[in-house]
Order: structure tokens, then sequence, then C-alpha cells
């Protein structure tokens, strides 16, 4: 059996992973104008673990959605690993955001009629992988979570705590530079929270991915490298 260093991604020790510069953001519905974001600045190293506490409302997902490039800002620079994505088109976004960037919900979206091993050997596929190293690293990864003999499980079969996993797993299958959850745990009771975010910190020290963390458990937050709240559309450093 491999080490689990040998598991995971290598680092990314160049630059930022994901640096933001003056993200504005607002929504109009009819009239009304809601400025969610009003300029923000913000940078993560390759490696740290930032917990994003703020109250219900105030644009973490949003937030979320546009350091993911799964939305546009309406001002601003977003850079991932250096890369400058606010000329990109839509295709150029999609490829940066495939290969650099991974996603964890509170709902895992594990796809229900393929296994653990199939749900983390998928976007591997989708990025060109041969379909027998995807299946090795994805067995990898289940090692690594300490998952691997639930392999051959369909999600149904799985718990809570190990559907996030290997929702986790699948997040990190092709190595991102920048891992964003977006209240991960939110769903599952303290203990398996734990578990499953000591498992995520693990990973997060051996691969050097950088994780941006949306929760409102404040016992988290305090475990991980800083913390960062939103106040006022603007993103602060925060004392949990
Ligand atoms: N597409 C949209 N159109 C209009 N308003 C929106 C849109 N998306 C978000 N908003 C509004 O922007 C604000 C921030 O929403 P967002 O979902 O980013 O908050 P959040 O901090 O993630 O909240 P929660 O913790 O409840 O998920 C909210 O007032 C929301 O209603």
């Amino acid at each position: 059996m491999m080490t689990a260093a040998a598991t995971v991604p290598a680092p990314h020790p160049d630059g930022h992973a994901l640096a933001l510069s003056g993200v504005v953001r607002t929504f109009h519905e009819g009239d009304r104008e809601l400025q969610v974001l009003r300029g923000v600045d913000f940078a993560m190293n390759p490696g740290e673990m930032v917990a994003l506490v703020a109250p219900s409302g105030t644009g973490k997902s949003t937030l979320l959605q546009i350091a993911g490039l799964l939305e546009r800002p309406d001002d601003g620079e977003v850079l991932i690993g250096g890369l400058d994505c606010g000329d990109m088109d839509d295709a150029e976004r999609t490829m940066v955001r495939r290969d650099q960037v991974g996603f964890v919900y509170q709902f895992h979206h594990l796809l229900p009629e393929f296994t653990a091993q199939e749900n983390i050997m998928l976007p591997q596929m989708i990025a060109g992988l041969p379909k027998r190293e995807a299946a090795a690293r994805a067995m990898e990864l289940l090692d690594y979570m300490r998952l691997g003999p639930r392999a051959r499980h369909r999600p149904s079969e799985l718990s809570g705590g190990e559907q996030q996993r290997v929702a986790i797993a699948r997040a990190v299958a092709n190595a991102p530079r920048l891992l964003l959850l977006d209240e991960p745990t939110g769903n599952l009771d303290p203990e398996t929270a734990d578990y499953v975010f000591e498992a995520l910190y693990a990973l997060v020290r051996a691969s050097g991915v950088a994780a941006l963390f949306a929760t409102h458990n404040m016992e988290l937050a305090r475990r991980m490298n800083r913390c960062v709240t939103l106040r006022g559309g603007l993103l602060e450093p925060y004392e949990p």
C-alpha cells in the first residue's frame, strides 16, 4: 500500500493559489440594487486553509462562485495560480475551472448510479486521463480518506460522512490549486464533521491545495490557518 504522502497531488509552490482584487458584484431586482461585494481584495497561498465565516445572506456563496469562475464579477480581477481569468472567454474559464478548481458543497452531489470509485474517476476521465490511471488515482485517494473498503459502494450505501469524504476526494482528483468548500460539514453531526474536517485538513497539508472553507462552525474555523468574514461587502480578518 502506498504512503499517504504519495497519494495526493504535488504542491504548487509558485505564487498565490487565489488572488482577488477589487471584486464587485451587484444584483438588480426590479429597480432595487443590492451591492453584495463592494471591492473584495483577498489572496491565498498554496497549502493554506481559510475559514470564511459570515452571517447568512452576506455573499459567501457569491464570493465562492466568483472565485471558482462559475460567475463573473461586475468589476475587479480574479487570478487562479497566477492566471488572470478576467479576459478569458467562457471556454477558457471552463478549462481553468476543470483543471485548477475543486468544489465541495453541503450536499455531496455524487452521482447515485456510480460507485464511490467511479465518482472520483469521472472528472479525471473528462480531463482526458485514461480509465486505468483514473481508477488507480481514485483508489489512492479513497485509501487516503480511509475509504478503500467502500470503493464499490454507491452513494446510497455510504454514511453522510463517507459521502462527503468521497466528494472531497472527487474535488481534488485533478490536483486543483484551489478547493472551494461551501458548508461541507453543515449537514453532519459534530463528531462526523470533525472526522471529515481532519481528513480534509491532512489532505490540504499534504497536497498544497489552497482551501477556502465557508462554515458556520466556529469550532472548525478556529482550527484553520486563518479566518475571514464579509462585512459591508468587504472581506476582513476575523477572530473566531
Ligand atoms: N442571482 C441573484 N439575483 C439576485 N439576488 C441574489 C442573487 N444571488 C444572490 N443574491 C442575493 O445576494 C445576497 C448574498 O447571497 P449569497 O447566496 O451569496 O449569501 P450567503 O452568504 O452565501 O448566504 P447563505 O449563508 O444563506 O448561503 C443575498 O441577499 C441574496 O438574496
